[in-house]
Parts: C-alpha cells; sequence; structure tokens
C-alpha cells in the first residue's frame, strides 16, 4: 500500500505544483495533558503541546492531516516546540504521540522531494536532518507512543526516542519502506535501525522495505513495547516515570557516548551541499562503480524522481544505504 501511495503522490505532486500550499489544521485549547487546572495546551497549528508542569512531561501531538507527513511547516514547527520545550527547565520529558490515532506519521512528504529547486531540496534536507539530530541529541527523555501506521521516516522519528511503545493493531506497521518506494534510506536512517534490532535484521528489513506488524516489531526490537491501544498514553507515562526517576537519564547516557553513536560530519550538515553535486564530478571521490550504476534505476523508481537522474544519483551515492551495494566495503559511516 505503502508504495501506491508513494507512486500517487509523487505523480500528483509533479502535475499539481498549485496543491502544495500550507494545509492549516485549526487552533485548539484544553486542559493539561495532567488534568490540572489553569494549564493551556499550547503549540502552533501542526504541533500541539499538552503541558504537565507537576510531573514535568509534555505531550506533543503531531497533527498534519491527513498523514501526518514531514512538511517543511510542519518540521519547522515541530522543532520549535522541541526548543521551547528544551528551553523550559519545567519539562524533562516528552512524549511524543499522533494527534490523529490510526497514522503516527506518513514520514517524509513526498511532495517536498520533488518537482521543486534545487534551493527548496537542501532546505528541507537540512530540516530533516535537524529534526533526527534535535530529537536524538534532546536533553529531554523522548518516549513514543506510537498510535498508528508508521512508515519510513516516521519510523527513524520513533527510532531517535528513549523508548517505543506501539498500539496493538495490525494495521499499525512500522519500519523502513524506503526501497518499495524505489528510494535509499540514507546511511544515518540506516545505522539508527542498526543500532536498534542489530546489523543482519536491519539489513533484511532495510533491502526488503519491510514494514512490521506489532508481534512482529516487539520480535525484532524496532519496539519495546506493544500494548492495547487504548493503553498507550498510559503505558508511555508510567515508562517515563520510570526514566524520570533516574537523575541523570539522557545527558547520562550521552556522557556514556552512547547517544552520539551515528553521528558524523555528514549528519552534521555537509549533506546538503551534496546533494547537488553534479554527478560524477571531476574530483569524485567515489565513483559509480558497475555494480552500483546496474542498480539505476531501480525498480520501481518514480517517473518524477527519474527526471532528477543527477540530483537522486549523487543523493544516493551521498547518503547511502543498504540497497544499493549491501555487501560493498565502500558502505561505511
Ligand atoms: C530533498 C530530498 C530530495 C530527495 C530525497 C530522496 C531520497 C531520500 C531518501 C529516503 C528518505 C525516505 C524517507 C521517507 O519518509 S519517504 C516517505 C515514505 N512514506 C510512505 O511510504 C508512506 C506512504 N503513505 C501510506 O502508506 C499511506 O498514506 C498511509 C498508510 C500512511 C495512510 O493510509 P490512508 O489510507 O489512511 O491514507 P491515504 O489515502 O493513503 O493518504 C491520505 C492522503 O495523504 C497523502 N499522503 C500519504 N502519504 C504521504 C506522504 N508521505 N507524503 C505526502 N502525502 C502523503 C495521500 O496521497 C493522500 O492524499 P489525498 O487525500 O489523496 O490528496
Amino acid at each position: 500500500m505503502a508504495l501506491a501511495v508513494g507512486m500517487r503522490v509523487l505523480t500528483r505532486a509533479l502535475h499539481r505544483p498549485w496543491a502544495r500550499g500550507l494545509r492549516v489544521a485549526p487552533g485548539r485549547t484544553g486542559p493539561a495533558a495532567g488534568g490540572g487546572d489553569g494549564v493551556r495546551c499550547f503549540g502552533s497549528p501542526r504541533v500541539l503541546v499538552e503541558p504537565d508542569p507537576a510531573a514535568g512531561v509534555a505531550v506533543v501531538k503531531m497533527r498534519n492531516p491527513p498523514v501526518n507527513s514531514f512538511s517543511l511547516e510542519f518540521l519547522t514547527e515541530l522543532l520549535i516546540s522541541l526548543e521551547k520545550l528544551e528551553n523550559d527547565k519545567t519539562f524533562r520529558g516528552i512524549i511524543l504521540t499522533s494527534d490523529h490515532p490510526g497514522i503516527f506519521s506518513a514520514g517524509l512528504d513526498l511532495t517536498e522531494m520533488c518537482g521543486r529547486k534545487p534551493e527548496h531540496y537542501m532546505e528541507y534536507w537540512k530540516a530533516v536532518q535537524e529534526m533526527w539530530l534535535r530529537f536524538y541529541l534532546s536533553n529531554l527523555v523522548v518516549i513514543a507512543a506510537i498510535n498508528g501506521v508508521s512508515p519510513a521516516g516516521g519510523c527513524l522519528l520513533s527510532l531517535t526516542c528513549d523508548y517505543r511503545v506501539l498500539a496493538n493493531n495490525p494495521k499499525y506497521t512500522i519500519g523502513l519502506n524506503e526501497t518499495r518506494l524505489g528510494i535509499v534510506a540514507p546511511f544515518w536512517f540506516k545505522d539508527m535501525m542498526v543500532n536498534t534490532v542489530g546489523y543482519r535484521t536491519a539489513e533484511r528489513a532495510l533491502q526488503l522495505g519491510l514494514l512490521f506488524p506489532p508481534a512482529e516489531a516487539l520480535r525484532v526490537g524496532v519496539v519495546d513495547q506493544v500494548v492495547p491501544e487504548d493503553q498507550v498514553q498510559s503505558t508511555a507515562r508510567s515508562v517515563m516515570a520510570q526514566w524520570l526517576a533516574i537523575p541523570v537519564c539522557r545527558p547520562g547516557v550521552q556522557n556514556q557516548g552512547l547517544g552520539r553513536a551515528v553521528l558524523s560530519p555528514e549528519a552534521l550538515g555537509e549533506a546538503p551541499s551534496c546533494l547537488i553535486q553534479p554527478l560524477a564530478a571531476p574530483d569524485d571521490p567515489w565513483p559509480l562503480d558497475a555494480s552500483r550504476q546496474s542498480a539505476f534505476p531501480p525498480r520501481g523508481l518514480p517517473a518524477c524522481l527519474c527526471l532528477q537522474a543527477p540530483l537522486f544519483l549523487s543523493l544516493v551515492r551521498t547518503l547511502v544505504g543498504f540497497g544499493v551495494h549491501p555487501k560493498s566495503k565502500r558502505i561505511s559511516s
């Protein structure tokens, strides 16, 4: 299904550039997550924050209908909310969830990735990287309450969290399915998966673009807990309490070196400029070898990405995942 939808979105984006406008969700106020009096929700059109100051926790709800895809506007708002919470010493943890049960997030907004100018790709890609880095390196404890399907970038976002609770609904699959769309997951997506489920499981999952239903997701370890749908939020809160009982939980982990396991210069900002390098530049330190050339165009590569072959190929060269040539010694990060 993800494949069909991906193709449909990409094709439509090419033919309906005018349809890329902002989707503004209505604002909303309400009681605090903890039910306390006088504490109001805040946030932005696409991100609702329900603070529970007494517990030191805020529930951050993604609400970018219809599928919480990562549009540039949504990423910007999400990052602003995170920053606000990080700068407010009241909060030590956030629970990341969807305001629209059924869909945690459909991942990157496919309409942001085709039919645009190179500058837009750079801006967009930078925002995606920043989202990943900021969540991964946050000094807040982040628990994902995954209350819906979570492919690709949606899965990546949950992998940045300290703990993942998934609702037990067979429709709520999770995984890095990029290869099914004919695109290759960037190496840092891949590394997050390797760190979470181990090399062999990640290798197979990325090559086949597997989306795991809850029982499988738990078995391979891509999520930490599967609970009945109506207990996802309460479980996330219990887990959070456990984490917050430790005085230095998240900074402590980073001090032990675990929190920076997949960081590299590319991840820290070099990638956007690499994205628009011409293909096979004379000084290319890493020319396409025969095996990699033969991988293009991958079967099922969306037409709009084919049209942008130079960009796409240099992207693939830069953002290496398992999909191109899994056994190559060059694949490292
Ligand atoms: C700058 C960088 C340039 C190039 C980068 C190139 C390579 C980078 C490498 C890889 C990175 C990949 C990370 C990703 O995250 S790619 C995105 C992958 N996402 C998916 O595969 C999910 C696709 N969607 C679905 O499977 C389903 O929509 C669903 C299961 C999430 C929900 O199903 P529903 O039946 O409830 O809803 P639908 O009717 O399918 O969809 C409703 C609506 O939403 C549109 N839509 C769905 N997904 C996306 C999306 N990811 N981006 C934008 N829009 C999306 C869908 O078309 C429908 O629109 P309409 O209502 O018909 O208008």
